[in-house]
């Protein structure tokens, strides 16, 4: 593409040099930049891209995007926009040939629930011999039949358009997409044609970024602000069961294309009568004045949410509701998401990302309703997040935990031991709990006390196959650890049993065996 084609796609540029400059790419860190290469520089929360563009010039760049004027002395083509990460996504948009034109996209946006939600509707799309694809924590699909490890739950906007564009190209005809409120606030998304929004709910995390509650609100209400200006058509899916929703609903009232969801009367996808088992949830859903029978392969009363948010946005985007419903019953697990990782054991265990109090609330919650014995929940909180969350996460921890195990997730730059502290504040009755830093060490303690009956929750890391230490990620994958380790107590459990049943063998050998002269009969003797 030459410069030239780029101009009309951005907001009235300030352009010096050739317009015929040829550019095969564009590059937002200059590490990345080359021959060919605009670079656009943006600015960062620890650095500014501008200070770069002198790199960026020595690596050969073809152009420079820049919120600043070029120096008068400067001969390499200059693009003058008013915000670079808008200009970002509108030049990636046209390098891909605007691939977001060829999907309906839906995006989902909340606190907790987005991976959940987006893997619901990635399968109704599926399912609906409409090819999709995802982007999300867990993994990026481009309907290519392989996944692509996901860098970030929404990656930046060059990165989404090529994911898109790789979709187009794979015949993709939809996207389910997490849209992450630092995506938002870094317009990462600015101009993607939503046809749907979701907001799943609002409770605190991130506090550290959005430093308030009410700015955290108002990243995620720009989901919703893009896709109402999207299409006349769009949809805008709230939980009106959430009290952010509520806010949110008032604020899109007007448009007419709000459809609520939840379990409260008035709401347009409303569940009734839920019941949960070991393997998945059955509800009532009542829709458009009917009622339909739902089955989800997935357990806990917030998957009801989930379902329904999917449920409501795969018919705002023209899928039909009955075959949906009947569609939802083969869903897939979401990895890591209240993953049962025993089989024919004496109690159970449950891999989960709850990494937010309101997450761990829930998940605790739900492995209640399991009525176990006891439950033991091993749990952590990430390092360089949200400090705030802590002492909250012990306190919904130990409310509904016989024992929690505390220990490390991901401490990234902190000192472990601090935010064990941190955390431990929470606690109201901090003996009757363990502290142990080592994850391994605290997951294979849980699972050693654990007695027929119980449940045994490990939160905060799902999915993840890591554990990150002053920046370095060492391979942990809670369900590996959990497998090997119940394995292990499998195999000395069993010797045990062996070695127990030889020494009563030998006992009944010794006292009532005549053939064995060997081992005369107590009573003999
Ligand atoms: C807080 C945050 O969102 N940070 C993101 C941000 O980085 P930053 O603002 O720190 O960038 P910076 O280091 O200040 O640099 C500014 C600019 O200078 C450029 N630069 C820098 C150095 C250099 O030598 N040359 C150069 O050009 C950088 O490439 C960048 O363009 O922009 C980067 C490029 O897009 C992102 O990779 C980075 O994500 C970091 C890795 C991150 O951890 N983000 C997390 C918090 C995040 O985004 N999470 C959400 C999910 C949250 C949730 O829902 O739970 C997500 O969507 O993944
Ligand atoms: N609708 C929901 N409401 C409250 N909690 C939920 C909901 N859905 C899932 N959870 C809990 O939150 C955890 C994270 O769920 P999920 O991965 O779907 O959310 P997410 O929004 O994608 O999170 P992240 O922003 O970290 O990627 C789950 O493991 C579960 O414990
Ligand atoms: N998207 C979240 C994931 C948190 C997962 C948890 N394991 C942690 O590291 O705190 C974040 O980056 O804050
Ligand atoms: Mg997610």
């Amino acid at each position: 593409m030459k410069l030239r084609d780029f101009i009309p796609h951005l907001d009235k540029p300030a352009v010096s040099g050739s317009l015929d400059t040829e550019i095969t790419g564009l590059a937002y860190d200059s590490r990345n930049v080359g021959p060919g290469i605009a670079f656009v520089a943006i600015r960062g929360t620890h650095a500014d891209g501008h200070a770069y563009i002198g790199k960026a010039i020595e690596l050969g760049a073809a152009a420079i995007i820049s919120e600043q004027a070029p120096a008068e002395d400067c001969t390499v083509p200059w693009v003058h926009v008013r915000h670079s990460r808008i200009a970002l996504a509108q030049a990636a948009a046209a390098l891909n040939g605007h691939p977001a034109k060829a999907l309906t996209i839906a995006g989902v946006t909340g606190t907790n629930g987005k991976t959940t939600t987006a893997f619901l509707l990635h399968h109704l799309f599926n399912a609906a011999q409409m090819r999709s694809g995802l982007l999300g924590t867990v993994f990026y699909d481009l309907g290519g039949g392989e996944h692509v490890p996901a860098t970030h739950t929404t990656p930046e906007s060059l990165e989404i358009q090529g994911l898109l564009g790789s979709m187009r190209d794979n015949g993709c005809r939809a996207c389910a997409m997490e849209v992450s409120s630092h995506a938002l606030d870094q317009d990462r998304v600015f101009g993607l044609p939503f046809a749907a929004a979701i907001f799943t709910n609002l409770t605190q995390d991130h506090l550290d970024y959005h430093g308030t509650m009410e700015k955290y609100f108002e990243a995620k209400v720009r989901l919703f602000q893009i896709t109402a200006e999207s299409s006349s058509r769009s949809t805008l899916v709230i939980n009106a069961d959430d009290a952010w929703g509520r806010k949110l609903i008032q604020r899109f009232e007007h448009t007419g294309r709000v459809v609520r969801f939840g379990f409260g009367v008035g709401c347009d996808y409303r569940a009734v009568n839920v019941r949960y088992d070991l393997t998945g949830t059955t509800f009532e859903l009542e829709a458009k004045g009917r009622s339909f029978l739902v089955r989800l392969p997935l357990i806990g009363d917030f998957n009801v949410y989930n379902a329904l948010g999917a449920l409501a946005a795969a018919q705002g985007v023209g899928l039909n509701l009955r075959e949906a419903i009947k569609h939802l019953q083969n869903a897939p697990q979401v990895p890591g998401r209240m993953e049962r990782v025993s089989e024919n054991t004496r109690f159970q265990v449950f891999v989960d990302y709850a990494h937010t109090p309101d997450g761990i609330e829930n998940a605790v919650r739900t492995a209640r309703a399991l009525r176990p014995s006891r439950l033991i929940t091993v749990f952590g909180c990430g390092g360089d997040r949200d400090r705030g969350k802590r002492p909250k996460m012990a306190a919904a921890a130990e409310a509904g935990s016989d024992i929690c195990v505390l220990t490390s997730d991901n401490p990234r730059t902190e000192d472990p031991v601090q935010i064990l502290n941190d955390t431990k504040a929470g606690f109201a009755r901090p003996q009757k709990h363990a502290v142990i830093v080592d994850r391994r060490e605290a997951i294979q303690t849980a699972l050693q006390h654990a007695r027929e009956g119980d449940i045994v929750l490990i939160a905060g890391k799902g999915h993840e196959d890591y554990q990150d230490i002053q920046g370095k990620k060492h391979p942990f994958d809670d369900r590996k650890v959990a497998r090997q380790y119940l394995h292990q107590l499998k195999a000395e459990r069993a010797a045990e049993r062996e070695e127990k049943a030889a020494e009563r063998e030998a006992m009944r050998g010794g006292f009532n065996r005549p053939d064995r002269p060997d081992r005369p009969d107590r009573f003999d003797r």
